[in-house]
């Protein structure tokens, strides 16, 4: 289980704003009528702030925008608008060498370790490759740091001859992590990293970044649609909704205590064989609308049990709540719980 982080940590990254849209081809037709071009909304407006030494569970139903977000975060994506700030840096602005330095120090490791990886190298090619083109150790000193990246991440030194072939995937993944290492992040955003592995494989791995956050102090943003592995490995967890980030809290209090419907109903969709986690809460109902035509106000409106008037015409705000989560709902507008929610859990 994670370690609790002492008192309020200071932020390692500010989010606000961010929105990211994809424009989606546009027929023929359409063109000669003139009508808009489409967007998919895969973020909208998300505002989070990543606290130093955490791990950050990022939750929600497939195409949230859980990945999109990851991947502007890291200036794969370039965003429209909004602002990441990382320390004194202003990420969205970044170029040339101080960009190389951030993306040296926030580091992105994939779902697929088969094809984030080049099959024609040898681990330790790969890895004195991230250590040469960072300059992070001069040549005479690869092979021992090589070494070092294996056993952090519980390979054998016998590993660095062999090709990613040769590994299962659950140690290609341990591959991908000791490449992220070895220059020296600040910040892991781990996308989906044991998605593809098999069950008992993805608790060795999601230990292994457990041991790894701790032991050299990493931020860890952990995008994942599994709600057991974000419970056992999260200090807090943020999720989201149609690309937009509806509640974060500690990972105790969302999972106990879930305050935003959709966080309920997300809680109850999800299988539990522990009988006093089953939240009170009703499943989730109704289609998820298209990222292309998100509903006004609340997006989560259309399938809420609580929507009112309001929740069509007016977007909520993320708010701090007295009790610390943070909700986008216009059930919390007074900044305290009511009690229409069904906030209990089942015992
Ligand atoms: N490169 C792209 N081009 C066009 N649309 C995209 C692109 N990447 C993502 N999208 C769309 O943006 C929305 C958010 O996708 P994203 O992959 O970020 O969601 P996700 O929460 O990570 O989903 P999953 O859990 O399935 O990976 C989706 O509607 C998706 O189809």
């Amino acid at each position: 289980m994670t370690v609790p982080l002492s008192g309020a940590t200071p932020p390692l990254m500010e989010i606000h704003g961010l929105t990211k849209t994809f424009p989606v081809g546009q027929s023929l037709l359409a063109r000669l009528r003139g009508q808009p071009r489409r967007a998919v909304q895969a973020l909208t407006d998300v505002e989070l702030t990543v606290r130093r030494g955490e791990t950050l569970g990022i939750v929600g139903e497939s195409g949230c925008g859980k990945s999109t977000l990851a991947r502007t975060l890291v200036r794969l994506y370039d965003a429209d608008r909004g602002s990441v700030r990382y320390g004194d840096l202003d990420v969205l602005t970044l170029r040339g060498a101080d960009l190389r330095q951030y993306n040296r120090q926030v580091q992105m490791i994939f779902q697929d370790p088969y094809s984030s990886l080049n099959p024609r190298m040898t681990v330790e090619a790969m890895l004195r490759e991230a250590l040469s083109v960072h300059r992070m150790r001069p040549p005479a000193e690869q092979p021992a740091r090589v070494r070092e990246l294996l056993r952090l991440v519980g390979l054998p030194p016998e590993a660095a001859g062999r090709l990613p072939h040769e590994f299962s995937g659950g140690q290609r993944q341990r591959i991908g992590i000791a490449r992220a290492l070895a220059l020296e992040p600040q910040c892991l955003i781990a996308d989906e990293l044991v998605s593809a592995l098999d069950v008992s494989v993805q608790a060795q791995v999601v230990n292994l970044l457990l041991e790894l956050q701790e032991r050299l102090d990493l931020t860890v943003l952990f995008v994942a649609h599994d709600l057991r592995l974000v419970r056992h490995i999260s200090h807090r967890v943020a999720v989201m909704y149609l690309g937009r980030v509806v509640e974060v809290s500690d990972t105790g209090a969302i999972f106990t205590s879930p305050r935003h419907p959709y966080t309920q109903a997300l809680l109850a969709a999800a299988p539990t064989l522990d009988p006093t986690q089953r939240t009170a809460a009703p499943a989730i109902t109704g289609e998820l609308p298209s990222p292309l035509n998100v509903p006004s106000g609340c997006a989560f409106r259309t399938r809420c049990p609580h929507a009112f008037d309001r929740c069509a015409t007016e977007r909520p705000a993320l708010l701090k709540l007295a009790d610390g989560p943070e909700v986008a709902c216009h059930l919390y507008d007074s900044g305290a719980s009511p009690s229409t929610v069904p906030l209990k859990v089942a015992t």
